[in-house]
């Protein structure tokens, strides 16, 4: 197979991705969840015409200097005032009262001078003056939050506003994830003369977990044909939306996860992607389940985590593409070679404002810089190289 461009790899795992489906939850456990079907208004807010201060109902026309009003009564937030003010008329107010009939301004207290039961003003308002009008924030039937977004507190607030107690949101996917490797041993092993840690999966499951219902680690495989098969079995057994499996990607001798894929019935989409790192990606599906074989290399696993399944999930869950961010170099790139590559970089907060640093470190099994990476600069085929202050795309790492 020929190295597949980037986009066109995005494109056929897009195709194999279901259409969003939908779940009511109520209003307190959707923080974070994607939103299917817009949020409408049940009623007008505020639902009457509230006072912004505490203060003084008043007729505007009524106001002149030296001119006192009689006061007739009290309105307070959830106890109005059931009357209708006339003509040389105030009612004591605070905010958040609904204002009484026949007024239509309220005055500060702190421009009130009170005389018994009788109240003077030093300014002048308009009408309408510290009043909200009913339905000025939004009407009945009015669309407040669209679809497609990952609910946020604030839009929380404002669904809890218009009274909606449960929202429709996309269900998310189960995802599993499979390390092999006869060489790989979990943290905290006293590691043999052959043996590195196996940190793929501890990567890989807060990455996506964002994005799904559960992420299942199933842990390591070893190289060996019948126990992989016989993993891979198991995990399948159970359908989930996602496999996602690391290593044995390439073409070594005892690279067997994508033959003992195709014995499981798995159609392969496309294996290898004209970038770096992870150029052994593949890609494929049983069933209804999406398969994802990433490189063991640890940059690339994650490298491609970032680059094919974000999107996957994102498309899955009805939201639009990540934004890529376009910053200015704050160092030279070097030339690139025909393969995208997908450059480590650090953000840097400049008093310009922020900048993409790039780290020179290219081995796709050098953990240590990928510690320091917050972006990923997009490099195309054949770039030249750029020079400081070059604007450059990049994929900020840690974003939902
Ligand atoms: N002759 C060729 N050799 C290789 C090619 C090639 O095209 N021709 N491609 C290279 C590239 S690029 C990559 S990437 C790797 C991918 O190899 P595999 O997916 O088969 O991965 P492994 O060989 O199993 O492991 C590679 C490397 O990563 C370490 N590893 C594996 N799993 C984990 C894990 N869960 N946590 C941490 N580290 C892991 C493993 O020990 C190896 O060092 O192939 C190149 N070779
Ligand atoms: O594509 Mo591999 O990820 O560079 O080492």
């Amino acid at each position: 197979m020929s190295l597949l461009p980037v986009e066109n790899a995005i494109a056929a795992i897009l195709r194999r991705v279901p259409a969003p489906v939908g779940e009511s939850l109520p209003l307190g456990e959707a923080a974070g969840r994607v939103l299917l079907a817009p949020v409408l208004a049940r009623h007008d807010q505020p639902p009457f015409n509230a006072s912004a201060m505490d203060g003084y109902a008043v007729r505007a026309e009524d106001i002149a200097p030296g001119h006192s009003l009689a006061i007739i009564g009290t309105a307070q937030a959830g106890a109005g005032f059931a009357g209708t003010l006339g003509a040389g008329e105030a009612v004591r107010i605070f905010t958040g009262a609904p204002v009484p009939d026949g007024a239509d301004a309220v005055i500060m207290q702190e421009d009130a001078t009170l005389d018994g039961d009788r109240v003077s003003f030093s300014s002048q308002p308009q009408p309408g003056r510290n009043v909200r009008a009913r339905g000025n924030d939004f009407a009945v039937g009015q669309a407040l939050i669209a679809a497609g977004v990952r609910l946020t507190p604030m839009q929380l607030a404002v669904a809890a506003a218009a009274n909606a107690p449960a929202l429709s949101v996309s269900k998310r996917p189960r995802i599993a994830l499979l390390a092999t490797g006869d060489e790989l041993e979990l943290p905290g092993a006293v590691l043999g003369p052959d043996q590195i840690i196996a940190s793929n999966s501890f990567g890989l499951a807060p990455l996506l977990a964002p994005y799904a219902q559960t992420v299942t680690d199933h842990g390591i495989a070893r190289d060996q044909r019948d126990q992989l098969r016989a993993r891979l079995v198991a995990i399948l057994a159970d359908e989930p939306d996602v496999l996602i499996t690391t290593g044995g990607a390439s073409v070594g001798d005892h690279d067997f996860v994508q033959e003992i894929l195709l014995e499981l019935g798995v159609t392969l989409d496309f294996w290898k992607i004209n970038m770096r790192p992870g150029k052994p990606l593949m890609f494929g599906t049983v069933g209804k389940t999406l398969v994802f074989g990433l490189p063991g290399n640890p940059v690339s696993a994650m490298v491609t985590a970032i680059v094919f399944i974000k999107p996957a999930l994102r498309a899955w869950l009805g939201l639009a593409p990540q934004i890529h961010w376009h910053l200015p170099l704050a160092a030279p790139t070097p030339p690139n070679t025909a393969r995208r590559h997908f450059m480590r970089a650090q953000l840097l907060q400049t008093p310009t404002g922020p900048q993409a640093l790039p780290i020179s470190q290219t081995d796709s099994g050098h953990t240590s810089s990928m510690a320091r990476a917050d972006l990923l600069i997009v490099q195309p085929e054949h770039d030249p190289g750029q020079p400081a202050g070059a604007m450059v795309e990049t994929i900020v790492v840690d974003a939902f």
